[in-house]
């Protein structure tokens, strides 16, 4: 099977600061996958590195099999970058911004005009195209960043913080557009920090934290890491949980048995399938169960458990400097500029 995405031991140091510090990951063509992590966990800088914004300080990333350094218009030529920042010409109407957008990467002008049309349409916002991206609502321009990265008919979407800042109808309207999207066979990457929306769209998802892969697994996996909780009401509760601490001697999935305001509650990992094996064991003890509730731990849970640092640990390696003090990749640039014509305001240079 192609590979949408193959990264080997990427590192990028901005200074002395390691944002990257060897992450290799490899993304399958057609999945949904997600890149959680908390702020400064080098989501973006993974990002900006793919698509030539940032350039690598070692390691290797290709696109659909193209080195994203050497074949580098190749690489982007098959990406549709929906950035966080609002990084777009503003003096001209979104349709034609479409139009100059899909010309930039070789779509013929004809060609460039529907796609632009098909584009505005996908996102809902058609009947805008003749206005320009500054005039219109905060919803409406975070609709067109997606059209953006549409126009060119890419095989590997990237979202960066899609959800940002929209409200629960366009985020769930940009939910419907990607998930068909990606049913029609385009790979999506998705960062974000809105665990909800991982555990919804992603079919896989890596935790990045301090410029390091902590993980990768599907949602459910990273799910049955977590302990859930199995509240019993049983007719004739024990007067302790000791009586009822043996109950699945060599178990190691339980990790704990108590008793809650009458309520037995056993802590546990995959919940869902030790909560049988313990209804089984309470009736073979004659005991008669009312009512019974598995809570799942959730995501968030996994995920803050995984990215949870020590007191006063809070920074990344080596971090002397931050955001600001840019020595490149700042966020108010074109996506399409590679690093040196961007660097001298030329954005639409050739490497
Ligand atoms: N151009 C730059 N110059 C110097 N440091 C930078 C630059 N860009 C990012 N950094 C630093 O690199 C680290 C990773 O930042 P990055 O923006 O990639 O993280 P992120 O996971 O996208 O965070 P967020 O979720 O807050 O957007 C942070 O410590 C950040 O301050």
């Amino acid at each position: 099977m192609t590979n949408a995405l193959e990264v080997e031991d990427l590192r990028k140091s901005y200074r002395d600061l390691d944002a990257l510090k060897g992450v290799s990951l490899t993304v399958p063509e057609g999945s949904f996958f997600g890149l959680l992590g908390p702020n400064g966990a080098g989501k973006t800088t993974f990002i900006n590195v793919l698509v030539g914004l940032v350039r690598a300080s070692g390691g290797d990333a290709r696109v659909f099999g193209h080195d994203v350094e050497d074949d580098y218009r190749q690489a982007r030529d098959c990406i549709g970058l929906a950035p966080q920042e609002f990084n777009v010409d503003r003096f001209f109407p979104i349709h034609e911004v479409l139009e100059h957008k899909a010309g930039y990467h070789g779509v013929p002008h004809e060609v460039a005009a529907e796609r632009a049309d098909r584009a505005l349409k996908q996102v809902g916002i058609y009947d805008k195209r003749d206005t320009r991206f500054d005039w219109l609502s905060g919803g409406m321009k975070r609709r067109f960043m997606l059209a953006r990265a549409l126009v060119t008919d890419p095989d590997l979407l990237i979202l960066d913080e899609p959800s940002a800042g929209v409200d629960v109808q366009l985020r769930r309207d940009l939910w419907d557009l990607v998930t068909e999207l990606n049913e029609e066979g385009t790979t999506v990457l998705l960062t974000t920090h809105y665990i909800e929306e991982a555990e919804r769209l992603c079919d896989e998802v890596a935790i990045l934290d301090r410029g390091r892969v902590v993980t990768v697994a599907s949602p459910e996996e990273l799910m049955d890491r977590g302990t859930d909780r199995v509240v019993i009401a049983l007719r004739e509760p024990p007067a302790s949980a000791d009586a009822l601490s043996e109950l699945r001697p060599g178990d190691d999935r339980i990790e704990d048995v108590s008793l809650e305001e009458d309520r037995l509650v056993v802590t546990a990992r995959q919940g869902g399938l030790v909560a049988p094996d313990l209804v089984r064991e309470l009736d073979r003890a004659g005991h008669e169960i009312l009512d019974m509730e598995i809570k799942r731990t959730s995501l968030e849970e996994v995920f803050v458990d995984m990215t949870r640092h020590e007191e006063g640990d809070g920074r990344p390696d080596g971090d002397g400097v931050d955001g600001d003090d840019d020595d490149e990749g700042g966020n108010d640039r074109d996506d399409d500029a590679p690093l040196e014509t961007a660097a001298t305001g030329d954005r639409e240079g050739s490497r």
